[in-house]
């Protein structure tokens, strides 16, 4: 059987500047070092802006902890405004780059297509997209909530190679259960991410779809983490507001002390 190590990723989203960057990675290494937590993977995705201060501090101090942006732009340089670019995030040595994340999907219209190209760009250029997906409360009050959600996974990952779709991380992310403090049911999460490491089996192979990490995410908190964390198919979670409380976040990483 595949071992996979848990990644718990904070997404900032849009919070925190440069300096209150700095301070938050501090206190997390702080509450992490006097302890090897070489058994879970801990991530940070912050905004384009403090990524250079994030760098530098984890280079500088030897962090184990790996960051990463929010977002990707499908083309590599030239004239788009306001976009960065696969080799800038190379260039900070960014490990992970969310891509598709649903915010992205309904503020500014990411199709699948767009993020199928956004996650070729990231492999492109050595980083790992975290590819995220999940349905809508109508669509879940539907029904059709699996069937959604696959679609947005073999959207995502259309024409993609083995070698690389072995390294995705996909995280699952119930729209309706994102901020509101409504968190899907383990039970509920457990169903989705069993059938979309079933649509990686399908799409590719078994071998490759139980090396992949499949993550939950959707008001996790230190308060319900270990009950998701417990499920087969649940390999870490992607953690939004939760993850801007140092000490919240480091209980968080710290599931199985619970
Ligand atoms: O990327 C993180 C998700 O959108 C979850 O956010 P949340 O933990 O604030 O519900």
């Amino acid at each position: 059987m595949t071992t996979r190590t848990p990644l718990m990723a904070g997404n900032w989203k849009m919070n925190l500047n440069h300096l209150e960057a700095i301070a938050h990675v501090q206190k997390l290494a702080f509450a992490l070092a006097d302890k090897d937590y070489d058994a879970v993977e801990v991530a940070v995705l912050a905004p384009f802006t403090d990524l250079r201060s994030v760098q530098t501090l984890v280079d500088g101090d030897k962090l184990k902890i790996k960051y990463g942006a929010q977002d990707i732009s499908a083309h590599d340089g030239g004239a788009y405004t306001g976009e960065i670019s696969g080799p800038m995030l190379a260039k900070l040595k960014c490990t992970y780059v969310a891509v598709g994340h649903s915010e992205r999907r309904q503020y500014h219209a990411e199709t699948d297509a767009i993020v199928n190209a956004k996650v070729k760009a990231a492999y492109k250029h050595g980083l790992t997209p975290i590819l995220c997906v999940g349905e809508e409360l109508d669509v879940r009050e539907a029904g059709n909530h699996v069937e959604h959600t696959l679609a947005q996974v073999e959207g995502g990952l259309k024409d993609l190679a083995a070698e690389q779709a072995e390294s995705v991380v996909i995280a699952y992310e119930p729209v309706w259960a994102i901020g509101t403090g409504k968190v899907c049911g383990a039970d509920d999460a457990q169903e989705v991410c069993a059938a979309i490491r079933g649509k990686l089996a399908e799409l590719y192979s078994q071998e490759l779809a139980d090396k992949v990490r499949i993550q939950y995410g959707g008001s996790v908190k230190s308060g319900n983490v270990a009950e998701i964390m417990a499920k087969p198919d649940i390999d870490g979670a992607l953690v939004g507001g939760a993850s801007l409380d140092s000490d919240e976040f480091v209980k968080i990483v710290r599931f199985r002390d619970q």
